[in-house]
C-alpha cells in the first residue's frame, strides 16, 4: 500500500484517551483518531450503538409488536436464508443436468423440478417483497409521528441556552427508520455470510477438495475489506487548510443572488472575475477534490490489481485441479463454487461497508433521543410562587440585580457581555436603556426574560432570588418585545392571538391587539384579513425539470405554489407588536421588557407603538432598550447608560443631562438632528 495523496501525516494530541493524527488531503486537512486496529474499529462503533438502538426497537415493539416480528423474520429470510436457497438451487440444477450430460439421457422431470422449485422461490421472493413495502410503510409512520411529537415537545422546550450549541437538532425523524432498517440488514447479512462460509465449506469437504480452496474463496473478499475502509468509518474532521482555496470559495459565492446589487452598484464584476483567474492560477494542480474522495485513492495501483486478480484465485486453482486431477473435477461442483465465492465477495463487502455506516445511523438515533435530556439553564427547578404572598397587588415587578456578570454560552469566559452590573428598579417604573452597540443593553433584557441565567451574581425578584421561583409562574408574570420576534407560519389572527392562549379564537380582542400594535391596517390590506397565513406550507412544493422562467403552464404553477404573501419588515413589527398587546390582556403581566421593537417603522408608527406601550404599561414595570429614546426619556423613570457591559452612569433625564457625560453627549447628537 502507499499513500499517495498523504503528504503529512504526524501525531498532533491526544483526545479521549486516543491519539490524534493530522495529515494534509490537497487542500483540505484531515484529523483522524490514530486507530489501534483498523479491523476492530467498525465492529466496536457498531457495539457503542447499541443503547440507542435498543431503545428504537422497544419503541417500535410498543407500536406494533406483530408487523416488527414479521419485519424482521421477513428481512432475516431476505437477507441470510434467501441467498442461500439460491445457490442451493442453482446447484441442484447444475448437478442433475451434469449427470444428465454424463449419462447421455438427461432427467428431464428431476430437471424440470427443480427449475419449477426454482421458480416459484423467485415469484414468492418478489410477492414477499412487495408485501414487506406495506408493512414497512405502516411502521414507518407510526414511528414517524411518535418520534415527530417527542423532537417537537423537546425542541420548543429548549430554552436558548440549549439551542445555541447544547442540542443537535440536525437530524430528521426518517433517519430512525432507517438506521433501524440497516441494523436489521448488517444482522441479516452477518448471518448470510456465516452461512454461505458454512455452505462453501461443505460443498469444498463433500467434493474431496480441501481447505485450500476456502482460504481462496476468502482471499479476495479479505483484500476487499482492507482496501474498501473509508473515511466515513472513521470519526474524523476535515477543513479546507488552503488559503487559495478558500478564496475561490468565497469569490465562487459572490454569485449569489444577494451580492447582486453591490456587485452592480460597486460596479466590481471585472475585478472580482479577475481575482478569481488569479486564484486558479495559484491553486494550480492542488488536489481540491472531498477528503473521502482523496482517502480512497490512498492505494497505489499496483495494489488495486492484485486486489481484483485475487478474485480469480479459486479459478486458477479450478484449472491446475482439472488438468493434474482430472477425475477429481466436477463442472458442477465448480461452478457452484464459483457461484458461492461470487456471492460471498458480494455479501461480504456490503456487510463491511453497511458495517462501517452503521455508526453514523445510531449516531442519528441517539441524536433524537438525546433531545429529551438536554438540561436547561434558564429553567430553574424553583417552586416558590410569583407572585409572593401579599405582593399581588404591586403594580409591577421589583427587581434587583445585584453583581449580575454574563458570557454568552459558546463564548470565551472573558468575552463578558456584562461586568459585574448592579441596579435596582422599583415596581411601576418605566426604565430606558441606552449605550453604544454591544454594550450589554439587550443581554439585560435577555437575563430578565429568564432566557439565560447570569454567570455570576443574582437576580432579585420582589427580593427573592429569580432561580427560586416556578419558572410558569415568571413566565406569566413578563411580557417581551424584542427585534428578534417573528411570525408563526399560522393564520395572522393566531400570530395575533398567541400572546394570550386562552384567548386566541378572541376576534374582538385580537383586533383591539392589531390597532394597538398598529397592525389593522396590514389586516385590512390582505385579501383574506386576519386569516392570511403568510407561508401556506413551508418548504413544500417540487418541480421536477421545471424551470421558473419556462414560459410553459407547468411552469407558472410552479411559480403560483411558490409564491408566499409577503409583508413589509415594519409590518412585521407591528403585527408582532399586536401580539405583545395581546399578551397585556391575561392580566398577570408585571414585566414587559420591549428592546428596539421600532428599527423598521416609519417615524409616526414609532410614535404611536411607543405612546401605546407607555399608555399600556399600568400595572408593569416596563424596561425599554432603544437608541433612538427622544420620545421617551423625559417619561422615563430611570435611565441606564452602558458601555462595555458595565453600568457608565443613571438617573433621571435632568440628572443625566446635568451630569454631562455619555447620556447627555448621545442626546444631543440626536437632538441636533432635529434642529
Ligand atoms: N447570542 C450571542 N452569542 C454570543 N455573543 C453575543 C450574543 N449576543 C450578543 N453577544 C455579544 O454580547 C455583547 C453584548 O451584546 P448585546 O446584544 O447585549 O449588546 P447591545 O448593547 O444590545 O447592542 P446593540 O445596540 O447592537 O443591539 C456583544 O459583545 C455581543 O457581541
Amino acid at each position: 500500500m502507499s499513500t499517495t495523496t498523504t503528504t503529512d501525516a504526524q501525531t498532533e494530541g491526544v483526545a479521549n484517551g486516543a491519539p490524534i493524527e493530522s495529515r494534509r488531503l490537497g487542500v483540505y486537512r484531515l484529523v483522524t483518531q490514530k486507530s489501534t486496529s483498523n479491523f476492530r474499529e467498525p465492529w466496536d462503533n457498531l457495539a457503542r450503538g447499541f443503547p440507542s438502538m435498543k431503545r428504537l426497537v422497544k419503541d417500535i415493539f410498543q407500536l406494533n409488536s406483530t408487523y416488527l416480528l414479521l419485519y424482521l423474520l421477513i428481512q432475516v429470510w431476505e437477507c441470510t436464508f434467501l441467498p442461500l436457497l439460491d445457490l442451493d438451487l442453482s446447484s441442484r440444477i447444475l448437478v442433475i443436468i451434469e449427470e444428465g450430460l454424463k449419462q447421455g439421457r438427461p432427467d428431464a422431470t428431476r430437471i424440470f423440478y427443480a427449475v419449477a422449485l426454482k421458480m416459484i422461490s423467485t415469484v414468492m421472493t418478489t410477492l414477499i417483497k412487495e408485501w414487506i413495502l406495506i408493512v414497512e410503510r405502516k411502521l414507518i409512520r407510526a414511528l414517524e409521528f411518535k418520534l415527530q411529537a417527542l423532537v417537537l415537545r423537546s425542541k420548543l422546550r429548549t430554552d436558548l441556552t440549549g439551542a445555541q450549541g447544547k442540542v443537535n437538532h440536525s437530524f430528521n425523524e426518517h433517519h430512525a427508520w432507517y438506521a433501524f432498517r440497516h441494523f436489521v440488514f448488517v444482522g441479516g447479512q452477518m448471518a448470510g455470510v456465516a452461512g454461505q462460509l458454512v455452505y462453501i465449506f461443505r460443498t469444498v469437504q463433500s467434493s474431496g477438495h480441501g481447505p485450500l480452496v476456502v482460504g481462496l474463496c476468502l482471499v479476495h473478499p479479505f483484500f476487499n475489506f482492507l482496501k474498501g475502509q473509508s473515511l466515513w468509518s472513521i470519526p474524523h474532521v476535515a477543513h479546507p487548510d488552503d488559503s487559495n482555496f478558500a478564496r475561490r470559495q468565497n469569490l465562487l459565492h459572490l454569485g449569489d443572488r444577494k451580492f447582486k446589487q453591490d456587485l452592480i452598484t460597486g460596479d466590481i464584476v471585472q475585478h472580482i472575475l479577475s481575482e478569481f483567474r488569479k486564484v486558479l492560477r495559484l491553486l494550480g494542480n492542488t488536489d481540491i477534490s472531498e477528503p473521502h474522495v482523496q482517502y480512497s485513492r490512498r492505494f497505489s495501483p499496483l495494489w488495486r490489481v492484485l486486489v481484483a486478480i485475487s478474485s480469480d484465485f479459486p479459478m486458477i486453482y479450478y484449472a491446475g485441479n482439472a488438468i493434474f486431477n482430472p477425475t477429481q473435477s466436477s463442472l458442477a461442483t465448480i461452478a457452484t463454487l464459483q457461484l458461492a465465492d461470487n456471492l460471498l465477495g458480494r455479501s461480504f463487502l456490503a456487510m463491511l461497508h453497511n458495517v462501517q455506516r452503521a455508526t453514523a445511523h445510531a449516531n442519528r438515533v441517539k441524536a433524537i433521543y438525546d433531545v429529551e435530556n438536554v438540561e436547561h439553564d434558564a429553567n430553574g427547578a424553583g417552586v416558590a410562587r410569583y407572585p409572593p404572598e401579599g405582593q399581588a397587588q404591586v403594580q409591577g415587578m421589583a427587581i434587583e440585580l445585584r453583581n449580575v456578570s454574563f458570557s454568552y454560552p459558546g463564548n470565551e469566559p472573558t468575552k463578558t457581555a456584562l461586568k459585574n452590573v448592579s441596579l435596582t428598579i422599583d415596581p411601576g417604573q418605566l426604565v430606558v436603556v441606552v449605550g453604544a452597540n454591544g454594550s450589554g443593553k439587550s443581554t439585560i433584557v435577555k437575563l430578565l426574560m429568564q432566557l439565560y441565567q447570569p454567570s455570576e451574581g443574582t437576580i432579585l425578584l420582589a427580593g427573592r432570588d429569580m432561580r427560586e421561583y416556578n419558572t410558569a409562574d415568571l413566565r406569566r408574570a413578563t411580557a417581551a418585545l424584542t427585534q428578534d420576534h417573528h411570525l408563526f407560519p399560522l393564520s395572522l389572527a393566531e400570530n395575533i392571538g398567541l400572546g394570550n392562549p386562552a384567548r386566541v379564537g378572541d376576534g374582538e380582542a385580537i383586533a383591539d391587539a392589531a390597532r394597538r400594535g398598529g397592525a389593522e391596517k396590514v389586516l385590512e390590506r390582505l385579501k383574506e384579513g386576519s386569516h392570511t397565513t403568510l407561508e401556506r406550507v413551508l418548504g413544500l412544493h417540487w418541480g421536477n425539470n421545471v424551470r421558473k422562467d419556462d414560459k410553459t403552464l407547468l411552469a407558472a404553477e410552479l411559480e403560483r405554489m411558490s409564491k408566499n404573501i409577503d409583508v413589509s419588515g415594519g409590518e412585521k413589527q407591528r403585527l408582532v407588536a399586536a401580539r405583545t398587546f395581546m399578551r397585556f390582556t391575561i392580566g398577570t403581566v408585571k414585566l414587559a421588557c420591549v428592546d428596539e421593537p421600532s428599527a423598521n417603522l416609519d417615524p409616526e408608527g414609532e410614535l404611536e407603538l411607543f405612546d401605546n406601550l407607555r399608555l399600556a404599561r399600568e400595572g408593569m414595570t416596563m424596561v425599554f432598550v432603544t437608541h433612538r429614546f427622544g420620545h421617551l426619556t423625559q417619561h422615563a423613570d430611570l435611565i441606564v447608560c452602558m458601555k462595555e457591559g458595565q453600568i457608565e452612569e443613571k438617573g433621571t433625564h435632568a440628572e443625566l443631562m446635568a451630569l454631562d457625560r455619555e447620556y447627555a453627549k448621545m442626546f444631543r447628537i440626536q437632538a441636533k438632528a432635529f434642529t
